[in-house]
């Protein structure tokens, strides 16, 4: 893993923009991996003002709450949209479908797009238990695309989206942690004191599946920008 350490989010944002950057002039991206949550939303600004051409660039994303459409403003359909896409015009763009009848269907297909396209970078932040994508503390490092049930610390933490935490939905689409591992290379950004004990277990802990995050210490190409918060804990 390469630990990266900088300021704050605005030098985090600068350093994971020039990775970024760098992959796509040397034309290295045919599938771009998205995250939603606040922490790439400084890289994503970049992007938008940048305005690389990306009309041949198919992207995927990490995950998708149940429940909600993607015309719904919680939702990361729409989230992806207003960040990234209403300005970028990628080839393609695939989320999971939230409000898909038949949800195991809908896991099988996502997970078929993501066989047919494999990432070459996929962009990543952390819950503060650990977890990547929706996966949560306990998920199988062998995980697919699978349907979730949020932790309470997960609702609790996602609630600053929502009006209140009943309105957090209760379950998820999220990539598998074997799917988001097939990645070419990995980029995790992690912000803020509330990150330093995830940052610690995912860099220094033992590998175990009750910190998902850790699973990237077996990954070969790896990248990790922290702010200097986040980083606290490392020895
Ligand atoms: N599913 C997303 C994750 O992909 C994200 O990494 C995490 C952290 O969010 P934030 O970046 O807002 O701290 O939130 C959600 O749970």
């Amino acid at each position: 893993m390469n630990t990266i350490i900088v300021k704050n989010k605005e030098e985090a944002a600068e350093k994971a923009f020039e990775i970024v950057n760098a992959r796509l002039e040397a034309g290295e991206i045919s599938t771009f991996g998205f995250a939603t949550g606040s922490t790439p939303e400084g890289l994503y600004a970049k992007m938008r003002e940048a305005k690389p051409d990306v009309s041949n660039i198919v992207t995927v994303n990490l995950d998708e709450y149940v429940g909600l459409a993607a015309d719904d403003p919680q939702s990361y359909n729409y989230f992806m949209e207003q960040k990234l896409f209403n300005v970028l015009n990628f080839k393609e763009t695939n989320l999971p479908n939230g409000i898909a009848s038949d949800l195991d269907a809908e896991c099988e297909r996502y997970e078929k797009v993501l066989e047919a396209n494999p990432v070459d970078l996929q962009i990543l932040g952390i819950g503060t238990n650990g977890h990547i994508g929706f996966n949560e503390p306990g998920t199988s490092f062998d995980s697919k695309t699978h349907v979730v049930e949020l932790t309470p610390a997960t609702i609790e933490a996602n609630k600053r989206f929502f009006e209140k935490a009943e309105d957090v939905p209760t379950h998820a689409i999220s990539m598998g942690i074997s799917s988001i591992m097939a990645a070419k290379e990995i980029l995790l950004l992690a912000f803020g004191e509330a990150k330093a004990d995830a940052v610690r277990d995912m860099i220094q802990g033992p590998i175990t599946e009750a910190c998902p995050a850790s699973v990237l210490q077996n990954h070969p190409n790896v990248t990790i920008i922290v702010d200097e918060e986040a980083a606290s804990k490392l020895k």
